[in-house]
């Protein structure tokens, strides 16, 4: 780290990028880890399209605005989140760091950022409240077949005073991971899927600590079929039972489902859609009474073929005509591509595959530095693009450029 001269900012000068910072990662993880954090679905190409979506669209910057003061701080969960971007939830973060969860928490913390915690952590969603503390953190969920285990951890995310529960809807199967397939990707010991080890009787924990298949695959095969909510006793999957095989959900639907989890979390926490990527599914959402969408095809691990998120983004925001917010993840790597989603109607932005990278380097101090470079790129594009503050970013500062070069307004 070099040490900042008077009013200069301290920069680690080995890493000045989130491409560097993925660099350095990438040699530190193993090949288990560093697989099963960076690859998408199948071939790869909404992975990659996320990414160069950003691509697409160049800013108009304004000039002569006096922008020497500019805020970037934006108010989510009432809170006033530092920066337009929030953390979002990513599983097994103890692989890339011993500290895991706590550490990003910790460093979540610092940035005064909101936290997105994954049901299948390696830390317990206790233990991460502790480490975060005041500033907001939310639940990721996986809407469990068997519902008395999520019924528990809501119960538990309400009493360590999570914010909200952001519901995944997009793996109602798991997406084609090849290499995870080809490593026969195990969590490694000690490591546990820390919110499902308290009830060891139970399938999900008997079958998440250690990934493997056991005789409790049979008991499950036997045990979880009332589990299924559409009458019908059908087998669940053959093969080993994993934390995969209960991720995905084939039965999740509006009606019953959504009503089931407002229910469960009220009042204390709201109840968000995290994976729609559709103007139809948008409205559904506003219909159904849910507080908010995230515009996420998972960073391109479940359907490959679909829509980059950026270009889903302008759809959804059409439909939900500004009745609750929306927000967008999936290949956000500079502070200009924040600039970017916001231009085109997203509320607030969250990172996935960049933490894992800053834990992977260096554990919190690693993450505190991929928050920072976020910031100040932040910070940077909109005082070059002539903004001051958050609100003011609207379409009127893109344009898009097509394949021919063709420039056009928006
Ligand atoms: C290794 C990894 C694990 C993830 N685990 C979860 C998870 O447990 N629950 C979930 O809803 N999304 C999960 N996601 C998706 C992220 O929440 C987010 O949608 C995605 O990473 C955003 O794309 P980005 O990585 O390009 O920023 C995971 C993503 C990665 C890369
Ligand atoms: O890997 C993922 O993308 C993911 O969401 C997940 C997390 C834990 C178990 C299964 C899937």
């Amino acid at each position: 780290m070099a040490a900042p001269a008077k009013g200069e900012q301290m920069h680690d000068l080995n890493c000045l990028t989130i491409k560097e910072l993925e660099q350095h990662a990438a040699v530190r993880m193993d090949k288990q880890t560093r697989d099963y954090y960076n690859e998408g679905a199948d071939s790869g190409s909404t992975l990659l399209e996320n990414i160069q979506a950003y691509a697409k669209y160049r800013i108009r910057p304004r000039v002569l605005r006096d922008i020497s003061r500019i805020d970037t701080s934006v108010s989510i969960f009432g809170f006033r989140s530092s920066v337009p971007l929030g953390i979002a939830p990513t599983a097994m973060q103890c692989l890339a760091h011993p500290d895991g969860e706590i550490a990003t928490a910790r460093a979540c913390k610092k940035a005064g950022m909101v936290m997105g915690l994954s049901s299948f952590a390696t830390s317990t969603l206790e233990d991460v409240a502790e480490a975060i503390g005041s500033t907001p953190h939310v639940l990721q969920l996986y809407l469990f077949e068997e519902r008395e285990h999520s019924r528990k951890l809501i119960a538990r995310a309400k009493k360590a005073g999570y914010k909200a529960v952001f519901l995944t809807v997009d793996t109602p199967m798991l997406g084609r991971r090849n290499l995870e397939i080809r490593n026969q990707f195990k969590l490694p010991k000690p490591y546990k899927i820390a919110n499902f080890t308290e009830d060891p009787s139970s399938d999900a924990a008997a079958t998440v600590m250690d990934g493997s298949s056991s005789a409790k695959s049979d008991e499950h095969k036997t045990e979880s079929a009332p589990g299924y909510h559409d009458g019908e006793n059908r087998t669940p999957p053959r093969g080993p039972i994993t934390f995969h095989t209960h991720a995905a959900n084939p039965t999740l639907c509006w009606d019953r489902d959504i009503e089931w989890l407002k229910k469960e979390c009220a009042p204390e926490m709201q109840v968000w859609v995290k994976g729609i990527a559709t103007a139809e599914d948008a409205l559904l959402a506003v219909q159904h009474g849910v507080d908010g969408i995230v515009v996420s095809n998972h960073g391109g691990r479940q359907l490959n073929g679909a829509l980059a998120t950026l270009d889903a983004l302008p759809e959804v925001v059409a439909a939900v005509r500004g009745k609750i917010p929306v927000h967008v993840d999936g290949g956000i790597r500079h502070g200009t591509d924040v600039f970017k989603a916001l231009a085109l109607g997203a509320d607030f932005c969250w990172i996935g595959r960049p933490v894992l990278w800053g834990l992977a380097y260096k554990g919190q101090e690693g993450v505190e530095l991929c928050l920072r470079l976020f910031s100040d790129e932040i910070k940077l594009c909109m005082g070059l693009a002539g903004t001051t503050k958050v609100e003011d970013i609207t379409k009127d500062y893109l344009v898009k450029v097509d394949r021919s070069g063709f420039v056009s307004r928006l």
